[in-house]
Formats: structure tokens, sequence, C-alpha cells
């Protein structure tokens, strides 16, 4: 995966370490690129690095070493106060809606802020009731306050906020496991739709591959902070690679409750996974 001049995001060499009692590279030398227009997806087991990976791309996380460039632009790192102007066209929504939206703030006013943000780029005008729209919620909500809705419906204002703003690259962390599950997969999809339709490009973390595999276009596998695959998504769901990626794709249930694998795959998994994931290599 290397970077391409045209690329809207490009992750080079990156490595992230927090440092306390003892060290923790969380993100050990990963790379990556996004291309207007392209979807994404960054999927693995909880703490194998995906939020500092995300952190790192919208500039709240210092790399320890590598670069993270959007169009051809190192990402500066966010101010104490604000990001800079031109930044606001990378847009973050965080797998907890509370952490992004103010409850003392009515909905309108909060997805106005969004708005606010694409006019001083010199955007079109919008209001918050299309937003709300385009989310699959009431438009009467924009005089709500957050703290009076759902856990998901207050994660569909985080989207609606943040597409408001007209971002280039929307870069979502685990926006969508707030959701109960049957509106999972139409509030991705409605991700995917509403960021292309803006030509923008989307990093989409999940941990689950059956979202994954209908609205994103590549996925890279990542386990401990590294890449262990990556390539188109329909191929890492045909014919994963990668043990790692097997054993992901076999931990998703299926009717039979054997895992979505219909056969045993050939390689053999480090027995460093078996204590990692003992479940799912348990079928493979
Ligand atoms: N601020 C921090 N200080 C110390 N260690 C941290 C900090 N943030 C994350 N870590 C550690 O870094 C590793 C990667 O964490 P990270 O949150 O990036 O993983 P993740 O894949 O996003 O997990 P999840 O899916 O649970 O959100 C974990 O071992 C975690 O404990």
């Amino acid at each position: 995966m290397s970077a391409s001049p045209n690329d809207l995001l490009s992750v080079t060499d990156l490595v992230i370490e927090y440092h306390g009692a003892s060290v923790v590279r969380a993100v050990d030398g990963v790379s990556l690129s996004i291309a207007p227009g392209e979807v994404l997806a960054l999927v693995g087991e909880s703490g194998c690095g995906k939020s500092s990976l995300a952190r790192a791309v919208v500039g709240m996380e210092k790399p320890r070493s590598g670069s993270v460039s959007y169009r051809g632009q190192a990402v500066p790192l966010l101010g104490v106060r604000r990001r800079p102007t031109a930044f606001t066209s990378i847009q973050m929504v965080f797998q907890d809606p509370n952490s992004s939206l103010n409850p003392r703030i009515r909905v309108g006013t909060q997805i106005t802020e969004g708005i606010r943000a694409a006019l001083a780029r010199g955007e079109a005008g919008s209001k918050p009731e299309e937003w709300l729209e385009r989310v699959g919620l009431p438009t009467a909500m924009v005089s709500r306050y957050a703290h009076e809705l759902s856990g998901g419906q207050r994660q569909r204002v985080a989207i609606a906020r943040a597409l408001a703003a007209r971002p280039d690259l929307l870069v979502a962390d685990e926006p969508i496991s707030a959701l109960d599950a049957s509106s999972q997969a139409s509030v991705a999809d409605m991700m995917r739709r509403l960021a292309l339709d803006a030509g923008a490009g989307l990093l989409f973390i999940s941990h689950d591959l059956a979202i994954v595999r209908l609205i994103a276009d590549r996925t890279v596998v990542m386990y401990r902070g590294q890449i262990v695959e990556s390539g188109v998504s329909e191929r890492i769901w045909e014919e994963p690679a990668h043990p790692y990626t097997q054993a992901l794709l076999s931990a998703i249930p299926a009717p039979d409750g054997r895992g979505i694998l219909p056969a045993a795959p050939a390689a053999e998994a480090p027995a460093e996974w078996r204590s990692s994931l003992p479940a799912a290599l348990d079928r493979v």
C-alpha cells in the first residue's frame, strides 16, 4: 500500500507509544493511504491500536515516529484550543458520542457548528434539519438537548454534525457500536453514501467484518499494532490469507453456529493467538 501523490491521506511507518509504568507500543510501523472517494476499513480486536491510529490521523496523538499527511501536508497536532481551519476538512466520529457532543447545547446548534466550519472554508451553506433528515432523525430534534436523546440518536447527531462540516476525510472510530443491531448496517451504509456523495474519503474503524464487507472498498487488518493483511474487502472476506484474519472471520456467528468460514483454513495459527482468540481459533 504505497503512497501516491493523489492520496487524500497518507500514513507512513507510524509508531505510537504510551509511556507509563511500562512502554506500550500501540501502533508499530503502520502505513496506509486513502484516495478521494474511497472507503478504507480498519479492523482488528480490541486493543490492537485502531483508535490510537485514528487519533493520530486527526492530529490528536503525537507519533513517536513516522508521518501522517493529508493532501500532501503534515497533519498538525491539535492545539490545546482548536485545530487550524484548513483541517476542519478532516472530521472524526467517535465510538462514544458523548465525547463529541455537549449535553447542554441544543442539537441544532451543535450541527450548526459543523455547518459554520464548512462555510469558513467557502463551502455551501445548509440547515441543521437537512442533516437530521439525512441521518434518519426527525427534524423536530433540532431543539432537543443531547442528554435527552438515546445513545443511538446521539450517535446519529454526532455523524450529522461531522458530515455537516462537509469533510474531505471522515474518520469514524467504531461509529455504529452504540447503535442497535438492526440499524448498524443501514447507518454504516448511509455514512458510506453521504461521504462518497461529497467525494470524501472514509476511514471506517470496526471490529465487525460483516459490515465492513458491505461498505469498504479495501480493508486493513491490524493485530498488536501492526498490519497483518490488507486488500480489496471482498477478497479478504472470500480468501483471507492471514491466519489472524481467518480467525476473525471464523468468529462471526453463522446460522450453523460454526462461524462464517465453510472449511478449516490450511494455515496454522501461531500459539500466541490461541490465547488472544481462543474461541475463534478453536474453529480454525
Ligand atoms: N492513553 C493511553 N495510555 C496508555 N496506554 C494506552 C493509551 N491509549 C491506549 N493505550 C493502549 O494502547 C493499546 C492500543 O489501544 P487502542 O485504544 O488504540 O486500541 P483499539 O484497537 O482502538 O481498542 P478498542 O477497539 O478497544 O477501542 C492498548 O494496549 C491500550 O491499552
